[in-house]
């Protein structure tokens, strides 16, 4: 689906090139953490998936293209196959949720009917129904975030690039967030994720890439954020480090249930019966200030460690059908620049804005 074969980009004026000799492999349906410290080449990544930029040498190829022979004037039509969620959200100030998430349609040529379908049936799964009409400084910074999600997946890609989604979020709003992500990845969607966010990282127990200096220093099938990890856990007090680790232990069982059920059973054959088994912590409500319809879905999540097969939905999922991926658009409509190419669309008059709270 996305293939790196020694891929080297140095931007103008610089001395050492921003990714050096990458090869890289991602697999339809896979979830993929992007990780490295500042400046170790994640957002460039990201730019050459989504042929924003060209690079140095070596090559690319993504959902069977192969990225230096798409000309410019075909670009537009490649992203329409990927979807893209910023750090600052990229909304249109001046439109309603339902208009922001129409508009990816509106621009490719999409039916009025299919748009009135497949706008809400979008802002349901991102758990926005009740707020289609208003805009975005009427959001709180996660809820915008999921219009840009809404956004970014209301045309089916095949690929769904986040460059640091929960960068503006806070802890909690972070892990809807990813719930969501998941429950995207979940219904067949390729997602690659570029962040700094190690709680998640580890928790997640997804494929890490991990980037030091344009090179990959790590690719762990079920990583976690490693060395780079944040958290001075050494530096915490006491009850700091009690609080971290009951907030992971929620985490770990909204984002991972499956995990702690392997756990659960584990310790339950150790005990042999002995002893009266404690309540599982993935029964358990969480997060319960999150307004999240998706908390629910993810109880008994599919197994994501096997990619879906080709053109077959998830059997159980709850996910409209019409996010299916399907990266083969037939609707062909004149292109120019600005914003809307930016998301892989086209439009040239549009404002937009990132975070308004
Ligand atoms: N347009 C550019 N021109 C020159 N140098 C650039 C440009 N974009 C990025 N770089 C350099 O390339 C290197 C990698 O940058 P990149 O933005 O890919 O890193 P990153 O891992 O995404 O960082 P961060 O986590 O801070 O966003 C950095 O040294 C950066 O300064």
């Amino acid at each position: 689906m996305i293939l790196f074969e020694n891929v080297t980009k140095k931007y103008r004026g610089t001395q050492k090139p921003a990714l050096d000799g990458i090869d890289l492999k991602i697999d339809r349906g896979e979830f993929v953490f992007i990780v490295g410290a500042s400046g170790s080449g994640k957002s460039s990544c990201l730019r050459l998936i989504l042929r924003e930029d060209r690079p140095s040498s070596g090559e690319i190829h993504v959902a069977g293209q192969d990225l230096s022979k798409i000309s410019s004037r075909k670009v537009p039509y490649f992203r329409r196959g990927l979807g893209n969620v910023f750090q600052d959200f990229r909304l249109l100030a001046n439109k309603t949720v339902f208009d922001n998430v129409a508009f990816t349609l509106q621009v490719i040529g999409k039916s009025r009917g299919y748009i009135q379908e497949a706008v809400p049936d979008t802002l349901e799964m991102v758990g926005l129904s009740g707020k289609a009409k208003r805009f975005p400084h009427e959001l709180s910074g996660g809820e915008q975030q999921r219009v840009a999600i809404a956004r970014a997946i209301v045309n089916k890609p095949a690929i769904l690039l986040a460059d640091e989604p929960t960068g503006n979020l806070d802890p909690a709003t972070s892990l809807g967030i990813m719930q969501l992500l998941k429950a995207i990845n979940a219904s067949g969607t390729t997602v690659v994720m570029a962040t700094h966010e190690a709680t998640f990282v580890d928790i997640m127990q997804q494929r890490v890439v991990e980037l030091s200096q344009g090179v990959v220093v790590r690719d762990d099938v079920e990583g976690g954020y490693g060395h780079t990890a944040s958290i001075p856990i050494a530096e915490l007090t006491d009850t700091g480090a009690r609080v971290l680790r009951t907030t992971e232990a929620v985490v770990r069982a909204a984002l991972a249930p499956e995990v702690e059920r392997m756990r659960e059973q584990d310790a339950a054959a150790a005990e042999a019966a002995l002893i009266e088994p404690l309540p599982s912590a993935a029964a358990e409500p969480v997060v319960d200030d999150i307004d999240d319809p998706l908390a629910t879905r993810l109880e008994e999540p599919a197994d994501l460690s096997v990619p879906p097969p080709e053109d077959e939905a998830v059997p159980g999922k709850r996910i409209p059908s019409f996010l299916e991926p399907d990266v083969e658009s037939t609707v062909q409509v004149a292109e120019s620049g600005g914003f809307a190419e930016r998301l892989g669309l086209s439009d040239d008059d549009q404002g937009n804005v990132g975070p308004t709270r």
